[in-house]
């Protein structure tokens, strides 16, 4: 089973428009609401792939009982535990003719030790029946930023092979744990770094404990440092749509090559495959299932330095 974990779950808002237009008001042909937050998207895409998949994190008030009501109404199991704060809803804006999308992420609730504590139990009793554990997404206010850390070693002692996808301070924090797989994106693991060059980055993050580093790159396709060696996976076309999302694929894609143990160039061919599948989809969690299956054999995968010197 793969568990999912969405600290700062959401209901993610997506508007769909023309042209954005800076200064302009604009009129919204489809707006639509439904669960969100990097976990929960990893799940709505492992669901659809046909793996055991279960969805933890933390919910509270009014939009966190429509964000399980959604869950519930798309066939998800969740195991989400309450927080006495309001879930954040997030915004995206699609817009239609250029194929982009801009994206308003609020700060989420504020977790009190109480609920903290109450997660951390349960998460220990459902990590022990996991294969694979993704933890995804932004910290909520009053979590420490090396909340990740502890959630990690609670994995990693539980038996899981564990992947992160977060950015900033918590991924930093984060590092010291020793998560199996890291999966930033180029903005991210610059930041981080301060290099400009992703795949450096990737391989300084590697060295700073991370076992394997997949930075994903948009257009550009995916940097990966493995253990095994450097791979350079480059996307099987250039796509238009709403690219919000398309990490949380590439991030399904890696835990369920983990959960079945694939070698990592097939596992990065379905990654890429995945995510650019997902571009083409409306919105983010879903991805084109006919694109998917064509670009499962399009995508290519280069090797770049056989054995990595620094690999562990
Ligand atoms: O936790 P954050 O880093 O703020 O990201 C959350 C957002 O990212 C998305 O998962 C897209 O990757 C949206 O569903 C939205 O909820």
């Amino acid at each position: 089973m793969i568990l999912t974990v969405t600290l700062n779950a959401a209901l993610d808002v997506t508007y769909f428009v023309d042209e954005v237009t800076p200064h302009a008001s604009h009129r919204v042909t489809q707006p639509v609401e439904r669960a969100g937050g990097k976990g929960i998207n990893v799940t709505r895409v492992l669901a659809a792939l046909r793996h055991p998949v279960l969805a933890t994190g933390l919910v509270g008030g009014t939009t966190g009982r429509i964000l399980r009501e959604d869950l519930r109404a798309s066939g998800l199991k969740d195991a989400l535990v309450p927080v006495r704060g309001e879930s954040r809803k997030t915004i995206t804006v699609v817009s239609e003719r250029n194929g982009d999308a801009t994206v308003f992420n609020p700060p989420g609730p504020h977790v009190d030790p109480q609920s903290w504590r109450a997660f951390t139990r349960r998460f220990a009793e459902l990590a022990a029946r996991a294969d694979v554990v993704v933890l995804a997404g932004s910290l909520p206010p009053g979590l420490p930023c090396d909340s990740y850390a502890g959630l990690l070693a609670t994995a990693r002692d539980a038996g899981a092979v564990t992947v992160l996808d977060t950015s900033g301070a918590a991924l930093l924090a984060a590092l010291d744990a020793g998560p199996d797989v890291i999966k930033p994106n180029a903005a991210e693991i610059r930041e981080v770094t301060g290099r400009s060059d992703v795949a450096d980055a990737a391989a300084e993050l590697q060295a700073r404990g991370a076992r394997t580093v997949v930075a994903s790159d948009g257009p550009q396709g995916l940097h990966a440092v493995t253990p095994e060696g450097r791979y350079r996976t480059l996307p099987p076309a250039q796509l238009r749509g709403n690219p919000t999302g398309a990490g949380d694929a590439c991030v399904a894609a890696l835990a369920a090559g983990l959960a079945t143990g694939l070698p990592w160039p097939d596992l990065l061919r379905d990654a890429v495959a995945l995510s650019a599948a997902a571009v083409s989809a409306p919105l983010a969690g879903d991805f084109r299932r006919d694109l998917y299956d064509q670009f499962r054999t399009t995508a290519t995968v280069s090797v770049e330095r056989p054995h990595a010197a620094d690999s562990h």
